[in-house]
C-alpha cells in the first residue's frame, strides 16, 4: 500500500514555524505582515477558501483583511481597490480569489496587482521570473506540491519522469515548470492529448489537476509512482474526492496525496509563507535577522 502524504500535517509544521517568526516580530514591537484577500461574489467554494485563509492568518498572528464585494462589482471598481492596496504601505500581500465573475477579465485584474505584493505568484512578471529561475513568489499550489516532494526526500528530480495532467495557469503550467526547474523530465497532458494512459503509466511522479472526480485509475499508474492529486470534486453522493481513484491507486502507488488533507492545506500554508517573504523583502529583513 502507498504511503499517504498528508499535506495537512506538513502545513501545520509550516504554520508553526511562521507563527514563531511573527511572534518574534511582535516581541520586537515591529509592524506585522498583512495579507488582504478580495472575494467578488458568493461562489460557495470560494467563500470557504477565503474563510480558510482568514483562519490561517489568525492562527499564526498575521494581520488580515477580507474584502467581500458583491458579484455586481464592476471591473473598474475592483481595479480601484487594487490600486489602493498597491499603495498601502501596511499591506504586504494582495490576493484576488479566483474564479472571478464572468463580466471581469481575469488577466486585467491579475496584471493590476503590484508584482511585489503578488503573493499568489500569478502576475506575468512573477511567472516570468519563475521560468527564468530568478527569486520570486512561486504560486501557492505548485510551491506546495514541490514542498511535499521535498518532504519525502525528492529534492533533485534528475532522471525522473514527471507527468502533469492539466494545463491551467494556476496549477498545470507552473507545476510543470517547477518540476523542470528541479531537473525532472516533464510531460504535460491535456484534453487534446491522445492515449493519456500510455503516458501516465511511465510517470515516476504524476500530478493530476483536471477537475474530474476519480479520473485516474489504478492501471494508469506505474507501480511505486508518487501520485499528487490536486482535484477537489464532489461525487454522486456529494462526497469530497480528488481526480484520482484513491482507494485503488493506493494499492500500486509508492506515495499518494489524499483529498481532503492533501494539497489543499499546502496551498494556504504557502500563501502565508509568501506573505511573510513579501514583508521581509519590503522591510529589508536579512536572513540573519529571521
Ligand atoms: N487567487 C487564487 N484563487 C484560487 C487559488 C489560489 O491559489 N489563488 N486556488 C484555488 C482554491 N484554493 C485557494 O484559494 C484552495 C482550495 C482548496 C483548499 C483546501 O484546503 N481544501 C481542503 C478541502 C476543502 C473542502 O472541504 O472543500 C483540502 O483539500 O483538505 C485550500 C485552498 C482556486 N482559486
Amino acid at each position: 500500500m502507498a504511503n499517504v502524504i498528508y499535506g495537512s500535517d506538513i502545513a501545520k509544521q509550516v504554520k508553526k514555524d511562521l507563527r514563531l517568526r511573527i511572534m518574534k516580530l511582535k516581541n520586537e514591537q515591529k509592524r506585522l505582515p498583512k495579507l488582504v484577500v478580495v472575494l467578488v461574489g458568493e461562489h460557495p467554494a470560494s467563500v470557504s477558501y477565503v474563510k480558510g485563509k482568514e483562519k490561517a492568518c489568525h492562527e499564526i498572528g498575521m494581520e488580515n483583511d477580507l474584502i467581500l464585494l458583491p458579484a455586481t462589482t464592476s471591473e473598474d471598481e475592483l481595479l480601484q481597490i487594487i490600486h489602493q492596496l498597491n499603495t498601502d504601505t501596511k499591506v504586504d500581500g494582495i490576493l484576488v480569489q479566483l474564479p472571478l465573475p464572468a463580466h471581469m477579465d481575469e488577466h486585467v485584474i491579475l496584471h493590476a496587482i503590484d508584482p511585489k505584493k503578488d503573493v499568489d505568484g500569478f502576475h506575468p512578471v512573477n511567472v516570468g521570473k519563475m521560468l527564468l529561475q530568478e527569486p520570486t513568489f512561486l504560486s501557492c499550489t505548485p510551491k506546495g506540491i514541490i514542498r511535499m516532494l521535498e518532504e519525502i526526500g525528492m529534492t533533485d528530480l534528475s532522471g525522473k519522469q514527471a507527468v502533469v495532467l492539466g494545463r491551467s495557469n494556476i496549477v498545470g503550467k507552473p507545476v510543470a515548470q517547477l518540476l523542470l526547474n528541479h531537473n525532472a523530465t516533464v510531460t504535460i497532458c491535456h484534453s487534446k492529448t491522445e492515449d493519456i494512459k500510455s503516458i501516465t503509466k511511465r510517470a515516476d511522479i504524476l500530478v493530476v489537476s483536471v477537475g474530474k472526480a476519480r479520473l485516474v485509475k489504478r492501471d494508469w499508474v506505474k507501480p511505486g509512482a508518487v501520485v499528487i492529486d490536486v482535484g477537489i470534486n464532489r461525487d454522486d453522493q456529494n462526497k469530497l474526492c480528488g481526480d484520482v481513484d484513491f482507494a485503488n491507486v493506493s494499492e500500486v502507488a509508492g506515495y499518494i496525496t489524499p483529498v481532503p488533507k492533501g494539497v489543499g492545506p499546502m496551498t494556504i500554508a504557502m500563501l502565508l509563507e509568501n506573505t511573510l517573504q513579501s514583508y521581509e523583502q519590503r522591510e529589508h529583513v536579512s536572513w540573519d535577522e529571521r
